[in-house]
């Protein structure tokens, strides 16, 4: 019996660590040592990353780091990481909200960390990891929406655009500043801008390290929506937001997520292969019987 068990978790440890595998863009075939970088980024401590799953199917990531504007020291950066396991883990949940404590997104990474690794090899092994991490934040079956007050500037206006949807408060802004430190983004925010807003307002806002403002913002198509309650509100604001998006039993709200995700990432022929297997998971499922025993009608 306890050799039965103990072989069940070794199989479901595998297939846990086979599913990373997949989600993840690198590995060690890709020269990436996930172990090294860890251990170096966990000398440059303080801060956190905060996650709470709530029974309406929405769970919450704050990044708390207020006394550096939420710069992500590197501690945040292994505790994203395992934030997002939990949730790739989280088999009920709907949708997600990532936002800053102390009404402030996020103001990249923790510039102690960035002096102290300062060397390219190093650099890049943060960056693939980061790279993982918010690709996998993108690849959650979870519709998630970042909630920005205040700044998002570099890694931060990074992190945002892995999110599906940017709620912008009034006054905030996003501003990919890497061009001002000498940098260009390394976290996946270049590839991810293009695809939201187009190679010709990427490239100005890119070189140009412009202020990207709530209105402009959503005239560009890179946010959602402006809120314009007040700072304690802001959060259920987002959580309204999000709602009728998210209507309805996980495993549908969840299907439609994984299409998106295909259709984005694969080619047709492929996605359309994909998109067929996720329908069967639905078709004549509970929610589909229900429909037809109801009747519905879409007036
Ligand atoms: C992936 C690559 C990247 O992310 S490169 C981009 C890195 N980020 C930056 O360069 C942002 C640098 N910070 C700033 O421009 C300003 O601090 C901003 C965020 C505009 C806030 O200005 P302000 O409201 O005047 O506050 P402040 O400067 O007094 O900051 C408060 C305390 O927070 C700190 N802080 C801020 N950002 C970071 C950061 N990224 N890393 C480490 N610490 C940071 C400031 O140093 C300041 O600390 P202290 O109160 O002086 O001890």
């Amino acid at each position: 019996m306890g050799i039965f068990v103990c072989r069940n978790s070794l199989r479901m440890l595998n297939v846990r660590w086979l599913y990373h595998r997949c989600l993840s863009l690198y590995n060690s075939n890709h020269g990436f040592n996930e172990a090294k970088i860890k251990e170096k980024l966990a000398q440059f401590t303080g801060g956190s990353v905060d996650l709470s799953k709530m029974d309406n199917g929405i769970a919450e990531i704050c990044i708390n780091n207020p006394s550096r504007m939420n710069a992500f020291t590197g501690t945040m950066m292994i505790e994203l990481e395992e934030r997002i396991s939990d949730l790739e883990n989280w088999k009920n949940g709907k949708g997600l909200i990532v936002y800053g404590a102390e009404n402030t997104f996020c103001s990249g990474s923790d510039l102690n960390a960035v002096k102290a690794i300062s060397n390219p090899q190093e650099g890049m092994m943060m960056c693939m990891l980061m790279q993982n991490t918010l690709t996998r934040l993108q690849r959650l079956p979870l519709i998630s929406v970042a909630l920005i007050q205040g700044k998002a500037l570099g890694g931060g206006a990074e992190l945002c655009t892995a999110c599906d949807f940017r709620l912008m408060t009034e006054g905030s802004e996003i501003r990919f500043v890497h061009k001002q430190m000498g940098l260009v983004p390394g976290w996946g925010g270049a590839a991810r801008l293009i695809h939201l807003i187009g190679s010709r307002h990427a490239l100005k806002l890119l070189s140009g390290a412009l202020r990207v403002h709530p209105e402009n913002a959503l005239e560009l198509g890179l946010a959602d929506n402006i809120l314009l309650g007040t700072e304690d509100g802001f959060l259920s604001e987002a959580e309204n937001w999000i709602m009728p998006y998210i209507k309805g039993p996980s495993d549908v709200s969840r299907a439609v997520k994984k299409v998106i995700i295909s259709g984005r990432e694969q080619k047709l022929e492929d996605a359309l292969r994909t998109e067929k297997e996720i329908f069967g998971t639905v078709w004549g499922g509970l929610a589909n019987l229900q429909a037809l025993a109801k009747g519905t009608k879409h007036k």
